[in-house]
């Protein structure tokens, strides 16, 4: 799949994006060129990938890597293991997380990769000869100074340990060339925690920012999808800041709490087990009619009829106008996406709409490059401390996220008060996207790209 054939969802980031960039291209005119050439990629890498099944077949698969920007360093960024990855959907997620980067304040460029394996079905044998088998075909095109992958959704710490194990024996060297390592050979204290938490950080700024210092997730009816890595920690988040949490997803379906009900800390803890042991979200039961199943795909929005706070964290494009309109009608006013572009340009707009007319009382979209930048940012502080081969404690870690999360909240805000709509709650979307794309861009002037 190359230049010229359809690439949807790489379409839709670019568009949603560029809407929101009118208003500075029209006091910028000299950038606007410059948004052609971000859009494109410095390399695209496809490989690859042949392994051994447990029948000892031999199997294929697609391995990509996008290396979209290297103005404010090396390429950085997650791989996704899911039959769903193509290059359109890569692509979306390398040119998200440029200007995600950017907005983290660390010297880090964008790219993202992976491949089209389906991690569901397969036992451990076959997920460590995968993924040795793609850290080979990669480990030729990545670096600490050139492309440091991490994980995103198929792609755990133990994936993490095999790539790097691979790479560590071709290049007889030790180095942080991937982020999420394991705790005790590398990894940084939070990494597994950042990216929920870091939403949940977010949030809390926006909160705040609609209803006063005293503002909080205390007492907050919280809506979470999806139950992976992002999903989990936020939500622990969330408990220990006294909201509740009233459901999880996967691609099966959604699990409600039913009546005051809610998702304690042990029920995440075993939704952990379930996960990675590789089985489906509806294996955790309605725990004597605490919950309820909905199956069919069936995506949360719409089953629960009342919250405050709506926080997707499964997939993109996982929450389109009508759930934008049941979103609204349940009396929701903070959307923040832990997911890359979890909701359609046709959502955002609905939202978007509400907080212009009536920013108080409105629903407040904190978009996902910003509100999810949790994760990265503390890859980042793992490339930091690989460097420098110290390691911070948690509290450290954490102390250095809760930092990033209110400068980047704080970008936003300035940004989008600069550029918005003289609503009184300005545009997150429009300041996060302008932010980001004129830090990479005056980089890349200063390199001589454009002129
Ligand atoms: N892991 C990270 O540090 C970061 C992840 N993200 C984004 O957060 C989202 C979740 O990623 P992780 O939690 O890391 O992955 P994960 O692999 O731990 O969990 C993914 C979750 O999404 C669900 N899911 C996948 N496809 C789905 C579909 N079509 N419909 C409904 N549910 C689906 C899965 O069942 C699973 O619960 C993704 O959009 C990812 O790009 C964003 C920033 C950083
Ligand atoms: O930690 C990283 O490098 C990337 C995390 C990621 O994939 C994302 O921010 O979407």
């Amino acid at each position: 799949m190359y230049p010229n054939t359809p690439q949807p969802e790489f379409e839709q980031a670019r568009d949603e994006i560029f809407s929101t960039l009118k208003p500075f291209f029209e006091k910028n005119e000299e950038y606007k060129k410059v948004w052609d050439i971000i859009c494109v990629p410095e390399q695209v890498i496809s490989f690859r990938v042949v392994w051994e099944d447990d029948k000892h077949v031999a199997r294929v698969n697609w391995g990509y890597r996008v290396q979209q920007n290297s103005a404010l360093g090396p390429y950085k960024g997650g791989l996704r293991f899911h039959p769903t990855v193509n290059l359109s959907i890569l692509r979306f997620l390398a040119l998200e997380q440029v200007l995600k980067n950017a907005l983290t304040g660390l010297p880090m460029g964008g790219g993202k990769g992976g491949s089209d394996f389906d991690p569901k079905g397969k036992s451990d044998a076959e997920i460590r000869r995968f993924s040795k088998a793609f850290g080979t075909a990669l480990a030729k095109h990545i670096g600490p100074d050139t492309d440091v992958p991490a994980g995103d959704i198929g792609f755990t710490g133990e994936n993490a340990g095999y790539v790097f194990g691979v790479y560590k024996q071709l290049k007889s060297e030790w180095s942080g060339m991937i982020t999420g390592k394991g705790p005790d050979w590398g990894g940084s204290a939070l990494r597994p925690e950042a990216t929920g938490y870091g939403l949940v950080y977010y949030v809390d700024h926006m909160i705040k920012l609609v209803e006063g210092a005293q503002g909080g997730f205390k007492g907050k009816k919280v809506v979470v999808s999806g139950s992976g890595q992002v999903a989990q920690f936020a939500a622990l988040k969330v408990i220990e800041l006294g909201g509740t949490v009233l459901s999880f997803s996967d691609s099966k379906g959604s699990l409600i709490a039913k009546g005051d009900a809610s998702f304690s800390e042990q029920d995440i803890e075993e939704i952990y087990k379930i996960k990675i042991a590789r089985k489906e979200l509806s294996t955790l039961g309605d725990k004597g009619g605490k919950f309820e199943f909905h199956a069919d795909g069936a995506r949360p929005w719409k089953l629960v009829k009342a919250y405050d706070v709506a926080l997707p964290s499964a997939t993109q494009n996982e929450v389109d106008e009508s759930d934008a309109e049941a979103v609204i009608k349940a009396g929701c006013h903070f959307i923040a996406e832990g997911s890359n572009m979890g909701c359609t340009l046709e959502a955002i707009q609905a939202f978007e709409k509400t907080r212009a007319k009536d920013g108080k009382k409105g629903v407040l979209y904190g978009p996902g490059k910003a509100a999810n930048s949790g994760g990265v940012a503390v890859s980042g502080l793992e490339m930091a401390q690989n460097s420098m081969r110290l390691k911070w404690s948690g509290e450290e870690v954490d102390t250095k996220l809760k930092g990033i999360m209110e400068e980047c909240f704080n970008i936003c805000k300035t940004t989008g008060e600069s550029f918005g709509d003289g609503a009184e709650v300005p545009s997150l979307v429009a300041g996060a996207n302008i932010a980001g794309f004129k830090k990479v861009a005056d980089a890349m002037k200063a390199h001589g790209d454009w002129w």
